[in-house]
């Protein structure tokens, strides 16, 4: 792995990898790279070498995949890296009918837990501003998966008239997100909410359940609830209090964009996608074709996504510095809409990098 502690200090001499991706991608992730740096810098947290990676529709240009192997060779050797929204529904016709290229990189590298906080800013308008959960959404199975006794691979068609997808739910995976879940509890009020649909689907879903409910065992001190999908998004709408909510992946998928437009905006959406040795930083949301290349997108969910992977880093580590870097970077975009400056889908009437520009500033101001 490309992280050395370099001194006593807990100065960090860091590798990490930076895959723009599509639409917004290219303006939020440079953005991103910036403010990461001046963090770095404003806390003398040490230096980060970007190894900048093809990916998304430029690479297919050049280099015939969206996903091309040099990417995916010097993804396994670092630690960490920014992951760009893609926009793979505009890709030509062949590279579509393959799993999505961020589906691919969680599945290739076992970042089998996508944590993703939902939480209202300061000075912003929000549907839910008393909302603070995290949704840790499992991230390798379900219809997701790719693995089926079928084909092996993800959906099929058995004639041309019918298609299927076949969605894969183990004991093992079940089990070490659960754990992911009930020890993030600890860190926060003690809670887990399991959200499935057992009443439907018992055996998929119910196996998701019944084995969180035995890994709730091992966590006394945490309350444990279950709610079924279709419940928990009204309750998320009508201002229920949760704290963490454990889901199967298309289920998170769905909850954390409900979570993040309802805390304020898709665009402050933040997420971490982890295994015990890697970790992804990527925004909730999408490329964003419609406001792609107009200086519109929020750059809030990838600077926080950032934050997520420098903490992570800083643990695994020991390098408290670079806790120190991240939280520089929350403090400086809370402080930036509390001064009233945002993006226009928060209502605002900063460009990207107006917003950008200011919360640089305001990471430097406290050094
Ligand atoms: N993680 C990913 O790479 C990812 C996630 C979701 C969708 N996608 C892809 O992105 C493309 C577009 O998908 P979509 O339109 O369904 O979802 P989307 O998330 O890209 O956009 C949904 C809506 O939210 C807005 N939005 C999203 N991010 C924003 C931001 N940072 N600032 C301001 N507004 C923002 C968009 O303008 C749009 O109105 C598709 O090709 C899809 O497959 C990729
Ligand atoms: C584009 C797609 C692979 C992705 C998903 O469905 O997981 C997206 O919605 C996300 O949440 O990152």
């Amino acid at each position: 792995m490309a992280l050395k502690v370099g001194d006593d200090e807990g100065m960090v001499d860091l590798s990490l990898g930076v895959l723009e991706g599509d639409g917004i991608g290219r303006e939020i992730v440079p953005a991103t790279v910036r403010v990461v740096d001046a963090a770095m810098r404003a806390t003398s947290a040490g230096a980060i070498t970007w190894q900048k990676l093809p990916f998304g529709a430029s690479a297919i240009q050049t280099h015939g995949s969206p996903l091309p192997p040099e990417t995916q060779d010097a993804l396994s050797d670092l630690p960490g890296w920014l992951l760009g929204p893609h926009d793979n529904a505009s890709y030509p016709a062949e590279f579509r009918t393959m799993t999505a290229p961020g589906g691919t990189i969680r599945k290739r590298y076992g970042l089998y837990a996508n944590i993703r906080p939902a939480v209202a800013l300061p000075g912003v308008r929000s549907v839910r501003p008393d909302i603070d959960v995290v949704i840790v959404r499992e991230n390798t199975e379900g219809f997701y998966a790719d693995r089926n006794m079928f084909t092996g691979s993800g959906e099929f068609m058995p004639t041309k008239d019918v298609a299927m997808a076949v969605a894969v739910v183990t004991r093992e995976a079940c089990t070490r997100i659960a754990r992911t879940a009930f020890t993030l509890a600890r860190q926060r009020r003690n809670r887990v909410t399991v959200v499935h649909k057992a009443n439907v689907l018992p055996l998929t879903t119910g196996l998701f359940l019944e084995t969180c409910r035995e890994v709730g065992h091992e966590f006394p001190g945490v309350r444990i609830d279950d709610v079924h999908v279709d419940a928990m998004a009204a309750h998320l709408v009508r201002g229920g209090d949760y704290d963490v909510i454990v889901t199967e992946n298309m289920f998170g998928d769905i909850l954390s964009d409900l979570a993040g437009e309802l805390s304020g905006s898709l665009g402050i959406a933040a997420s971490l996608n982890t295994s015990e040795t890697q970790a992804m930083a990527q925004a909730a949301h999408g490329a964003a074709p419609d406001i792609a290349g107009r200086n519109r997108a929020n750059p809030i969910a990838m600077f926080m996504s950032a934050a997520m992977l420098l903490d992570w880093l800083a643990q695994r580590e020991g390098a408290a510095q670079m806790g120190r870097a991240a939280q520089r970077i929350r403090r400086a975009v809370t402080a930036t809409t509390t001064a009233g400056i945002a993006t226009s889908d928060l209502g605002g009437l900063a460009s990207t990098s107006e917003f950008t520009e200011n919360v640089l500033a305001r990471v430097a101001r406290w050094s």
